[in-house]
């Protein structure tokens, strides 16, 4: 559905990203992991166009026959948000905290969509529906909400246009373990309820583990290991990635186990 190809992220003294390819196919979770500063964020970035200005991508990222890197500014706006949208860990950065949630979504709307105003409306609160909330939040300003809820509004924004695919880049980090929980329990059945492709950028294994189909595993800018999440975490080929598997104590301790024969 996506196809990454010979991707490269540079800026003028250094280079990040280095001559990556990988595809994402449609409906699926594709995990992008590895360490703090390996190039996860700007491997994403690139792909809607959305680096600092100070970096530039080469290469190709093909979607419905364009490579959106060489689309115009206004090309890419009307690709983002309706058929690649994204949602961050800086949640707060992405509301202006004196616009209600209800004119967050309008701004959405009115970008996309020709819709009445009252159609809009009765849009927006059914998305607020959808991802758990009441409908009054519609008029409420971001600081009346939680971190947990505000992530949620916008998963509900970000999905409104039921895009292709969804780049969620570290979305729960900031969230405390209960609302990390919900919000991806969340995202799991807006994906099988809307059909869209995620590309799922985290440290934690145990996301990874429990909801992507395969894995990419990236280290100082380059993709050293990709395959089905079974092959990557049963069968690293990588010492890297062997490091990662082993730095999460949830997994430490049950290759411990299956390595004493002991089944969980
Ligand atoms: N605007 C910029 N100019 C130059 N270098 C940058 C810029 N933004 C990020 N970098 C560098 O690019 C590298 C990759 O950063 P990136 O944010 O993609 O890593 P990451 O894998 O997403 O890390 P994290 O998991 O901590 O978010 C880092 O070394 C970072 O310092």
């Amino acid at each position: 559905m996506i196809t990454v190809h010979h991707l490269s992220v540079a800026g003028s003294h250094n280079r990040i990203v280095h001559d990556i390819s990988f595809d994402i196919k449609e409906g699926e979770w594709l995990a992008l992991v590895g360490q703090s500063g390996s190039g996860k964020s700007m491997t994403a970035s690139a792909i809607g166009q959305l680096l600092p200005p100070n970096l530039k991508a080469a290469g190709e990222v093909a979607y419905k026959g364009k490579n959106l890197l060489t689309l115009s500014a206004s090309e890419m706006r009307q690709i983002r948000g309706k058929h690649v949208s994204y949602i961050f860990q800086d949640y707060q950065g992405s509301f202006t905290p004196f616009l209600t949630i209800g004119r967050h979504f309008e701004e959405y709307q009115q970008r996309h969509l020709s819709l009445p105003r009252s159609e809009r409306v009765r849009q927006a609160k059914s998305a607020l529906v959808s991802v758990g909330l009441s409908e009054d939040m519609y008029t409420r300003y971001p600081s009346q909400l939680s971190g947990g809820q505000l992530q949620r509004v916008s998963i509900a924004i970000a999905l409104l246009l039921k895009p292709d695919l969804l780049i969620a880049d570290e979305p729960t980090t900031a969230l405390d373990s209960v609302s990390s929980f919900r919000v991806l329990e969340l995202l799991s059945r807006l994906q099988k309820e809307t059909g869209c492709a995620i590309l799922f950028i985290t440290h934690d294994l145990r996301h990874v583990k429990k909801y992507a189909d395969r894995i990419a595993v990236m280290k100082d800018g380059r993709i050293i290991e990709a395959g089905s999440k079974h092959e990557v975490l049963n069968n690293p080929r990588e010492a890297y990635t062997e490091l990662l598997i082993q730095s999460t104590p949830a997994f430490r301790s049950q290759n411990l186990l299956s390595a004493a024969g002991v089944t969980p």
